[in-house]
């Protein structure tokens, strides 16, 4: 089974699918604790909020609400929902602290194409078809061999900075793992101005990619 904090159809706003119509499946729970987390209320399950699945389909506003699901569960309420997009993102809180394999075979069976977005600090359990989007907590639970697996799977990394010691940590990670992602993504914490200037300065020097976050200034999901 599969805790599921919201289910929604939008447009991804976040590094190479950006732009790309996507039904997005947010899981329940996450233990890494990041200060910037924009979704905290995905952090606990607890008992008290937990509902029947239809009530996740698109909230009205962000709830701390989840709901029981199996993998045909949540195809029978795509399927249900009548959505064009056929591009799946499952996100969260931290979806790795659950096998994803079962849910993303159901979903390329039904011809959606998947993509992860992950901190790096459970094991990743994706099949080989589904894109992943890693962005490293480093110095957080999990630890180095865990994290070291993520990067080496990812096929993009997605690193949310404020000030330039973020910038350093992530340098200092791919120097120690000794690799050479293609897509490096800096993604300004949560659309502050000088953050947003430094990634836009850092990219430009390291020749990385710039990921705002479109949905927020759209004022979307
Ligand atoms: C909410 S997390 C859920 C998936 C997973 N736990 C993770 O951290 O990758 C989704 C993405 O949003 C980023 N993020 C969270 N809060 C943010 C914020 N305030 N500003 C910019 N990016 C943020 C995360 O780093 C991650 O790339
Ligand atoms: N539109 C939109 N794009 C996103 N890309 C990653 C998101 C996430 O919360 O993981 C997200 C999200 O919450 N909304
Ligand atoms: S790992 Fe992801 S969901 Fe968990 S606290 Fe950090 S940003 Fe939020
Ligand atoms: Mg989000």
């Amino acid at each position: 089974m599969y805790k599921i904090n919201e289910i929604f159809q939008t447009i991804q706003g976040e590094a190479s699918f950006t732009g790309t119509p996507s039904i997005f499946i947010r899981l329940q729970g996450c233990p890494v604790g990041c200060s910037w987390c924009d979704t905290k209320q995905t952090w606990e399950a607890s008992d008290v909020y937990k509902v029947d699945l239809q009530k996740t389909v698109e909230k009205k506003a962000d709830s701390e609400l989840w709901a029981d699901s199996s993998a045909q569960q949540v195809i029978d309420l795509i399927e249900s929902k009548g959505y064009q997009a056929k591009h799946i993102v499952i996100t969260g809180g931290e979806p790795c602290m659950f096998d994803l394999i079962p849910l993303c075979d159901l979903l390329h069976g039904n011809g959606f194409s998947t993509q992860l977005e992950t901190s790096g600090t459970f094991e990743i359990k994706v099949p080989e078809k589904t894109w992943v989007t890693v962005s490293p907590k480093i110095n957080m639970r999990g630890g180095y061999p865990v994290l070291k697996q993520a990067m080496l799977r990812a096929n993009e990394i997605k690193h949310p900075i404020a000030m330039m010691k973020h910038v350093e940590e992530l340098e200092a990670l791919l120097t120690d793992m000794d690799i050479q992602p293609e897509l490096i993504y800096l993604q300004p914490i949560s659309q502050k101005a000088k953050a947003t200037r430094l990634a836009v300065d850092i990219c430009i020097a390291k020749n990385w990619r710039l990921s705002v976050q479109v949905h927020k200034y759209l004022g979307i999901n």
